[in-house]
């Protein structure tokens, strides 16, 4: 299978008052197109700040990724300048609404995203869903914002989602719904 990402020697790094925090150490792996990879460790142990490395979201300063290729597609993100990522398509659900990134990223009428956004909000289990896509934020749970942020994932078929936590504030039940649906919807995610 092909590979859709390739992380090579990441080392991430924050320069603080009290020191340098080596907090992602050389890591190395890679991901095959469709394939899941999970990543599990202590607590601090550089989950999340590795993740933000890949997406080029790691605050400078105090942080800097010191050394390391991120190979997405076969192009070096970590050679990209700030302004390249933030047009690219990788920080593309980092704002704006459903709706939104379905009318600008897949070109879709009004019509066609808001029919696509309650789809995508029945798939993620938020019930009434039509009705709900006119909520705002605040209206909804804690677990449905949740689930809207992951109905936003993967809204417009990415290739590659990199979920950090993706179910913390959700119930047992509800946890086990969203895995099953980003496992089983890959690599079209729910795309009929
Ligand atoms: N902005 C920052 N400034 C200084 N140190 C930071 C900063 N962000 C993260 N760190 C440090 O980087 C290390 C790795 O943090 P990270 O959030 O990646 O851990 P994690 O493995 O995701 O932990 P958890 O499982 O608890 O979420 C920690 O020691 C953390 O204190």
């Amino acid at each position: 299978m092909a590979k859709l990402l390739e992380v090579y020697n990441l080392t991430t790094h924050f320069y603080t008052d009290n020191g340098v925090v080596e907090a992602v150490d050389g890591i190395s792996y890679s991901v095959d197109e469709g394939e899941i990879v999970g990543i599990v460790g202590e607590s601090g142990c550089g989950k999340s700040v590795s993740a933000l490395s890949i997406m080029g979201l790691i605050p400078d300063p105090p942080g800097k990724i010191v050394e390391g290729e991120v190979i997405f597609d076969g192009q070096d993100l970590l050679k990209l300048s700030s302004a390249q990522m933030t047009q690219d398509s990788w920080q593309r659900h980092c704002d704006g609404s459903l709706y939104c990134d379905l009318e600008l990223h897949l070109n879709m009428t009004a019509s066609a995203a808001s029919q696509r956004a309650a789809e995508l909000l029945s798939l993620v289990g938020i019930p009434d869903a039509e009705r709900r896509l006119k909520d705002y934020p605040h209206q909804m749970s804690g677990g449905m914002r949740q689930r809207v942020m992951i109905a936003m994932a993967v809204s417009c078929n990415p290739k590659l989602i990199i979920a950090d936590e993706p179910t913390t504030a959700l119930d047992m039940t509800i946890q086990a719904q969203i895995l099953e649906l980003m496992q089983g919807c890959r690599p079209n995610w729910g795309r009929r």
